[in-house]
């Protein structure tokens, strides 16, 4: 990539026995919102805590702009985090926080008063700088944290799960403010959490994380879209995923029957999973569908109804449905054939991406 900033080269890292990172390997281009997303434990803050200076890798580079930095000190990177708890000085008034590392690097006062001022503009604090943090909310506790890391002017802002101790509506609308603030301040950042919904609201690119191993790299809709296995599909988004078989090119077959599918390049006969998401199913007249269910439970969620249902072979086909169905009866689902995604066992994401670029060549 022609603006790579930073980049990770087959980096391992053991804590004794624990393998927290097992070949880590990706480039970040500049100007870019990432996100590290994975379960607990899978490795993302080790892989911040790598980037920062923070803890060491066991092998492999750590680049800078090309440049190898695995031993550069923390405080020579142009990098900057924010963490989870936020970390604000409680005895300091909001500005003392923002200046604390300006003050630190004896920055001449002028500029510094300019500097945090602005930050604090960038965040939308003007007017605070006089608060105690004790008499901040949540929010705005968190907006000092992300000033006091964008006042050093970092080229790479690394964010610990800033939002996970704010409320459901206020996460929601901080994750529309910093994903504006990374446009307006053209960095990059790289941001970790374990919730796909704030990973596929906020990312340019998203890494989802397994086992201290990266296990697909994408877009949101490429991620969602075209999971690589049955861990990435079932931790994006909601998903019916069942056992098959592929009988052709484009032609898969579950539960006893044969369907038309978007997918190629698998041995015939070879076992597979399918994963059918929930909004692409449409329910209809057991005549008329390809699938006959029968309706377990239905919830409305005021947009939709959720109707979980099981088929003959006793799978859990989860529909979300516009109109409502009656509990105990059967009914039909339909779907069209790009609707259904077939995943190979153990398939590697390198081996996905030849396959898929071989067969959506020959399509058109
Ligand atoms: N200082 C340490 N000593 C020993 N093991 C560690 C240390 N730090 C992390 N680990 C282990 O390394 C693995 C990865 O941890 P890491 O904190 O990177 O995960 P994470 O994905 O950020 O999890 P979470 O979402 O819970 O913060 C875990 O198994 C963890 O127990």
């Amino acid at each position: 990539m022609a603006n790579t900033i930073i980049s990770f080269e087959a980096v391992d890292k053991r804590y004794g026995d624990t393998i927290a990172l097992n070949d880590i390997n990706f480039e970040l281009e500049q100007g870019k919102f990432y996100t590290l997303l994975g379960p607990s434990g899978c490795g993302k803050t080790t892989i911040l805590r790598i980037l920062a200076g923070f803890t060491s890798a066991t092998s492999g580079e750590i680049k800078f702009k090309g440049q190898k930095i695995n031993n550069l000190p923390a405080n020579k990177r142009k990098v900057n985090t924010v963490f989870q708890d936020y970390a604000l000085f409680p005895h300091l008034n909001v500005f003392d926080n923002v200046a604390f590392g300006l003050s630190l690097r004896k920055v001449p006062k002028a500029e510094i008063r300019q500097r945090v001022l602005e930050a604090l503009r960038l965040v939308q604090l003007t007017g605070y700088d006089d608060r105690e943090i004790a008499e901040l909310s949540g929010g705005q506790q968190q907006r000092v944290a992300i000033a006091r890391a964008i006042v050093n002017e970092p080229e790479v802002l690394l964010l610990d799960e800033p939002l996970s101790a704010l409320d459901a509506k206020l996460r929601t609308a901080m994750q529309v403010e910093l994903r504006q603030l990374q446009r307006r301040l053209g960095i990059t950042f790289l941001f970790v959490t374990h919730d796909q919904g704030e990973a596929l609201a906020m990312s340019d690119e998203i890494f989802v994380m397994n086992n201290g191993k990266i296990l697909q790299q994408g877009n949101p809709v490429d991620i969602y879209d075209e999971p690589i296995n049955h861990f990435v599909a079932d931790f994006i988004g909601e998903s019916n995923i069942v056992k098959g078989k592929m009988v052709k090119d484009y032609l898969v077959s579950f539960v006893g029957k044969e369907f038309e599918c978007a997918d190629a390049g698998m041995r015939p006969d070879e076992p597979v999973e399918i994963v059918l998401r929930p909004e692409d199913l449409v329910l209809t007249d057991v005549t008329k569908g390809k699938l006959t269910v029968t309706v377990d439970t239905q919830v409305f969620r005021g947009n939709i109804y959720e109707i979980m249902s099981h088929d003959s072979a006793n799978n859990q086909w989860l529909i979300h449905a516009v109109h409502k169905a009656t509990i105990g009866q059967k009914v039909g689902i339909s779907f069209g054939p790009e609707d259904v995604h077939v995943m190979r066992f153990g398939e590697s994401e390198e081996e996905f991406d030849a396959r898929l670029e071989t067969y959506e060549g020959e399509e058109e």
